[in-house]
């Protein structure tokens, strides 16, 4: 390297220190001067890092410590990022129900600025025209519980596909890898509903989805902690900003195909009997002159992106979980397997329309949701000054509700650590009745699908999926650790707090079950 060079790096990394120190000056500055507005509480921060130093590998459960200290609101700041995090039920219930309006925005967070879809995005997208627009449509449309019905074949024939997978590992004695196995399934799933295209020999399409959206998810994963270098951010150190732009385009120019296909089977016009698929769906509205809001086909492609990212990792997360807790909870597995043998018998799988004849595996799901919430960070902005809990809270802050400590309260739950799927059962001496512990958020002491208007919409499918897959591998199979033992439950690092290992368990077949496989 030329010596020159090497005067030019040399400068330009003293540009890049010097612009890093004013800058965190600058927000030091202006955010001690909001103390004198009554800020939330914040732990001592160190100068350029923030609190960063006070973080361990998991953020939820940081932050959950964090919080007995400093009180259920609080002001953590990461590098340049700054955000509130509420932590307990009450707060909660004002972000998401007596201040709702304020808070129903979402920021551009994590990659946002490498996402060739940014202004179709509707995830992140403002509370607006746009959002209502696709919002409506996902609930009396696209996710409805009539348009589920629709599609309870290809979650059927998806979920027999996964017990024969674990059969075949079965009769070889083989170790089957849940992570992979269950992130297949629910990618199918979702790829099937959307567009008609399944993982298998002889679809590529699927196969090539899944592992874009892999690959995006982990480059997303490690971009957002880009976010505590602030404005430096664009410089991409990395080059993953690069990849990831690079493996939508792979992904844009895939979906256009099939959209083309789409649109002409449109063209020619539906048969009877023909079943639209969500694509199908999209396209009537944007060929729909009368439509609300004109939809555009980068909206369409994002909209479909962002149900793979929302709904694809979340499941098949919740639903290791499940097993995992299973595994090392015997009298738990045992009591689901007994009530899956009374109310469905040996002779057949366990289908969807059981599942309201079996309290104790909706019971099984709900304990795993509030253990281990796939989305423990839900992520909000406020859109004026307010307060909140007492404390200020400036327009266009980041605020984070940490669902994973709300669920985890001890003045909500009796052991709150511990899995106990029985808190869930009409009969339970806690009291919480399904009838009052809606999945849906009404109860703000039970997030895992936030609540409210900007709450999941995914979360009738998502229950539908996991319910009746845990339940048939639960039905079949008695399940041996790898190396004898109980699983890790550890959680990983980042933000999802999802299992650190892959579940890798060797199945046995249950011997009570007819050879039905
Ligand atoms: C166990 C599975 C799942 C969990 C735990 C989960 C959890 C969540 C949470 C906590 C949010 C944020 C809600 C809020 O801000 O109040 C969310 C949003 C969202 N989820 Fe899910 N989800 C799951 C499955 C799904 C599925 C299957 C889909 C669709 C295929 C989906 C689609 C979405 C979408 C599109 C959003 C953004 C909604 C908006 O911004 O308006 N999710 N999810």
């Amino acid at each position: 390297m030329a010596v020159n060079d090497i005067f030019y790096y040399f400068l330009f990394l003293v540009w890049i220190i010097t612009a890093f120190l004013v800058h965190s000056f600058i927000r030091s500055y202006l955010s001690s001067s909001h103390s004198e507005i009554n800020a939330p509480p914040s732990p001592p921060a160190l100068p350029i890092v923030g609190h960063l130093h006070l973080m361990g590998k998991v953020l939820p459960r940081s932050f959950q410590t964090l919080a007995q200290k400093y009180g259920p609101i609080m002001k953590i700041r990461l590098g340049a990022s700054t955000c509130v995090v509420a932590s307990n039920a009450a707060v909660a219930k004002e972000i998401f129900k007596t201040q709702e309006l304020n808070f129903v925005s979402r920021p551009e967070f994590g990659a946002s600025e490498y996402f060739i879809y940014r202004g179709s995005r509707f995830v992140t997208a403002p509370y607006g025209d746009y959002w209502r627009f696709m919002k409506k449509l996902c609930m009396t449309r696209l996710l409805s519980a009539p348009q589920l019905d629709k599609f309870s074949d290809i979650r059927e024939e998806e979920k027999v596909k996964l017990v024969e997978s674990v059969m075949s590992c079965a009769r070889e004695g083989k170790l089957f890898d849940l992570r992979s196995e269950f992130t297949a399934f629910t990618n199918n799933t979702v790829c099937r509903m959307a567009m008609s295209t399944r993982c298998s020999g002889n679809d590529n399409d699927a196969h090539q989805i899944n592992g874009i959206v892999k690959t995006c998810l982990m480059l997303a994963g490690k971009l957002s902690v880009g976010d505590i270098l602030g404005p430096f951010r664009f410089l991409d150190f990395s080059g993953n900003g690069k990849k990831l732009m690079g493996a939508l385009k792979q992904y844009d120019q895939l979906v256009e195909r099939i959209l083309m296909e789409h649109q002409e089977k449109a063209t020619k016009g539906f048969h009877q009997g023909d079943r639209k698929d969500l694509m199908d769906i999209l396209l009537e509205t944007y060929n729909d002159p009368t439509a609300e809001v004109r939809l555009s086909k980068n909206d369409i492609k994002s909209f479909l992106l962002d149900l793979f990212f929302a709904g694809t990792d979340t499941t098949s997360s919740a639903m290791q979980w499940a097993m995992a807790e299973l595994i090392n909870n015997p009298n738990a597995f045992m009591k689901l397997r007994e009530e899956i043998n009374s109310v469905v018998g040996a002779e057949r799988l366990v289908k969807e329309s059981d599942v309201q004849n079996l309290p104790y595996l909706r019971a099984t799901i709900r304990e795993t949701l509030r253990l281990h919430p796939s989305a423990p960070l839900v992520i909000r902005e406020c859109d004026e000054d307010c307060k909140v809990n007492g404390s200020f809270i400036g327009a266009k802050t980041r605020v984070l509700v940490n669902a994973y400590a709300v669920m985890r309260e001890p003045d909500s739950w009796a052991n709150p650590d511990e899995f106990l799927p029985e808190r869930f059962m009409e009969t339970s001496e806690q009291k919480i009745g399904e009838h009052q512990m809606e999945f849906k958020g009404q109860n703000f002491r039970y997030l895992p699908f936030g609540s409210g208007r900007r709450g999941c919409p995914g979360a009738s499918l998502a229950m539908l999926v996991m319910h009746a897959a845990v339940g048939a591998l639960v039905q079949c199979f008695d399940w041996k650790v790898k190396d004898g033992g109980k699983v890790d439950l550890s959680e990983g690092p980042g933000f999802g707090a999802e299992m650190a290992q892959p579940l890798l368990c060797y199945p046995v077949k249950n011997k009570h079950m007819s050879n039905l496989l």
